[in-house]
């Protein structure tokens, strides 16, 4: 089986807290391999076109305005089944109910904002993850 890909983006509360060695760490002792990574201040063209599938939900334009509010570090990873195997390291959306043990459960919390600050995304399928990968990388 060929080695899979996927897009992880550490959001700007991420890197505003100072957390994207401990995220990074966390990827690398899981064995998966870094194979690109920039930071990025994404524009909102880049964003509209990454969250498609949310846009007319309520959490979508805090969603890009926290987005553009500082930078990001995308990172293309590889490893066999990475993409179910980062999304189980990130743990669920919420941080609040996220298991112990995973990246939000472990360093995230809900502020009491209007989205989510969830640290991370990981793309949730080989279609998504191709299609983001252009789209940042
Ligand atoms: N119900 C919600 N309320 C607020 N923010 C949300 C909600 N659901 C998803 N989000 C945010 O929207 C993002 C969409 O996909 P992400 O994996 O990047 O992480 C999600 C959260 O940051």
């Amino acid at each position: 089986m060929a080695t899979e890909e996927t897009l992880v983006l550490i959001k700007p509360d991420g890197v505003a807290r100072g957390l994207t060695g401990a995220i990074l760490a966390r990827i690398e002792a899981k064995g998966y391999s870094l194979v690109d990574i920039r930071l990025v201040e994404p524009d909102r063209d880049v964003l509209e076109r990454h969250y498609a599938e949310h846009e007319g939900k309520p959490f979508y334009e805090p969603l890009l305005d926290f987005m553009m509010s500082g930078p990001s570090v995308a990172i293309r990873v590889a490893g066999n089944r990475v993409i179910e195997g980062f999304r189980s390291l990130a743990g669920i959306t919420d941080p609040t109910t996220a298991a112990p043990g995973t990246i939000r459960g472990d360093l995230g919390r809900d502020w009491g904002l209007r989205v989510q600050q969830n640290l991370v995304h990981g793309s949730d399928s080989v279609e998504s993850a191709a299609r983001e990968l252009d789209i940042w990388f």
